[in-house]
């Protein structure tokens, strides 16, 4: 735990809350986050399921509930201009992927209006299952990713990313890579569950997303001032 840091959580999107979005500043800086590093959050995970018993779909559910739980909180439907207001989720090939489906269904159920996008789905239960009930729901899974960012930011007003999680590692590959591009021009803001993806990837680049530079990860505050820190 020594090596987290506190920060607000402000911390991901001082340029998004001033270039479109709509989140409450007061509800999204109410609380101190803390981040966890890789290495922590997989120990996390292994205690979870090894000593307590947890079941994959049991944390899954509950990590998509609490995601759109926390972005109803950050965006309130009242507070978004269509109603009801449309969500892209984007979900990755891992477990990150998979809350972003139970998060799609809680959204709806919540009043907004989901599109998932889900290019690479693994052939496992769960996952065909949690494939099915999004499809049960009439939430509409795009059959590609919208080629430019203003097409998006004209038809959503929100994105989930939900594409890596704790187990990313190395280059960003295909079809990721496009995706994180397309995403890095988005004006609309993006919701990220665990960590935004491509943090530390400064080619990538999305908004605010902290880098790793000189042995450091490095943030921009609301300030505008650099911020060092021994993890992401
Ligand atoms: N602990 C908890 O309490 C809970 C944890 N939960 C969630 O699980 C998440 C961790 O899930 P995870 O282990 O499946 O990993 P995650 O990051 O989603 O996907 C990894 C996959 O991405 C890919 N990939 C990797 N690197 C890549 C690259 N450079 N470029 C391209 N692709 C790359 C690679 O797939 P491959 O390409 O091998 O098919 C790999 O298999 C965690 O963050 C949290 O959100 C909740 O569900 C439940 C409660």
């Amino acid at each position: 735990q020594a090596s987290a840091c506190r920060v607000s959580p402000t911390w991901w999107g001082p340029q998004r809350l001033s270039s479109g979005g709509r989140g409450d500043p007061e509800v999204m800086a109410s609380a101190q986050v803390k981040l966890l590093s890789q290495e922590e959050a997989q120990a996390v995970d292994e205690e979870l399921f090894k000593e307590y018993q947890f079941s994959v779909d049991q944390l899954m559910e509950l990590a998509g509930l609490s995601c759109a739980t926390a972005i109803a909180k950050a965006y309130p439907p009242t507070s978004l201009s269509r109603s009801p207001p449309t969500v892209l989720v984007i979900c990755g090939p891992g477990n990150n992927g998979g809350d972003g489906l139970v998060c799609a269904r809680h959204l709806k159920l919540f009043g907004y209006q989901p599109t998932i996008y889900y290019p690479k789905r693994p052939n496992k239960p769960l996952f065909t299952a949690l494939v099915t009930q999004c499809e049960k729901m009439d939430i509409p899974f795009l059959g590609e990713m919208p080629p430019e960012p203003q097409l998006i930011d004209e038809l959503y007003e929100l994105v989930v990313d939900a594409i890596f999680g704790f187990s990313f590692k190395g280059d960003v590959r295909e079809p990721f890579r496009n995706i994180l591009s397309v995403l890095s021009g988005l004006t609309v803001p993006i919701a990220s569950i665990d960590i935004p993806s491509g943090a530390g990837f400064k080619e990538v680049g999305i908004g605010a997303l902290p880098c790793f530079e000189d042995g450091m990860w490095r943030r921009e505050t609301l300030e505008g001032s650099s911020q060092t820190c021994s993890s992401p």
